[in-house]
């Protein structure tokens, strides 16, 4: 018997603070699909070693802490947003850090760490269809994706996002610091020898530097069912 199509995806990588976690959720909403948000398990994986205290750079042990991880996402109470609960604690505000994306940035870098998260990522892919959000979303994950998107924009432009939104959380940050995070986390995420972030093949570039949401939504809808 001939095996079902799988479900389609659209994929959406690019640098931390490009707006694809945002324009991810809303392109999902408009089309009625599933949503990956595939930073959050990296995140997940950075925070746990974090709180048993491993050294980062030890590979062997961010491992077997990615291994044993119990990553869940559940809807909030109020269903407005989506809770990530790490070994049985909601660690939704705490993974959104600056300093948990560098812990991410840093475990997602262990060949054998990424390998652990693979399945969880494929088993997002169910009907009527996936946005799957991250840096190696169309080039690993799902390379046979019919829709791929590379968001980027300027790192200027990208700190002063972040500042908002972290000021708005009532942190105290300074754009210039966040900017300097950033660029790090840019080089260290697409010098890596494994997964490195760059554009898939075929991939639409959007830059959304000085693009407002709305108009980035409907250039990515545009891709996906086109008029
Ligand atoms: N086109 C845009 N214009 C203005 N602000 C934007 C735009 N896109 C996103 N933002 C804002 O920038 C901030 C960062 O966006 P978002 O979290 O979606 O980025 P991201 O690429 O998912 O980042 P990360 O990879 O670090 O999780 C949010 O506050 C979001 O509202
Ligand atoms: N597919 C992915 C997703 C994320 N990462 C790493 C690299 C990022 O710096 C970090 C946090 O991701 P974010 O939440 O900012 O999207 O996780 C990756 O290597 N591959």
């Amino acid at each position: 018997m001939p095996s079902k199509p799988l479900a389609p995806v659209l994929t959406i990588d690019g640098p931390s603070g490009s707006g694809k976690g945002t324009v991810s959720r809303l392109v999902a909403e408009r089309l009625g699909w599933h949503m990956l948000d595939s930073g959050a398990l990296y995140r997940a994986v950075g925070y746990a070693a974090s709180m048993a205290d491993i050294d980062l750079t030890d590979a062997d042990a961010v491992t077997r802490c990615a291994l044993a991880a119990k990553i869940r996402f559940r809807p909030s109470e109020d269903g407005s947003d989506t809770r990530v609960v790490v070994n049985g604690h909601d660690a939704t505000d705490e993974i959104r850090t600056e300093t948990c994306g560098a812990a991410a940035s840093a475990v997602a870098a262990i060949p054998a760490v990424r390998e652990a998260l693979r399945d969880k990522q494929l088993a997002f892919r169910k009907r009527p269809g996936l946005v799957a959000d991250g840096r190696d979303m169309g080039t690993v994950i799902f390379p046979d994706a019919p829709f791929k998107v590379f968001l980027t924009a300027s790192a200027a432009e990208r700190a002063k996002r972040r500042y908002k939104q972290l000021k708005e959380k009532g942190l105290s940050v300074t754009i210039s610091g966040l900017q300097r995070e950033i660029e790090a986390r840019d080089e260290r995420d697409a010098s890596r020898p494994v997964a490195p972030l760059k554009p898939a093949e075929g991939a639409l570039l959007v830059d959304s530097t000085g693009m407002p949401i709305d108009a980035v939504v409907a250039k990515v809808i545009a891709l996906v069912q086109p008029d």
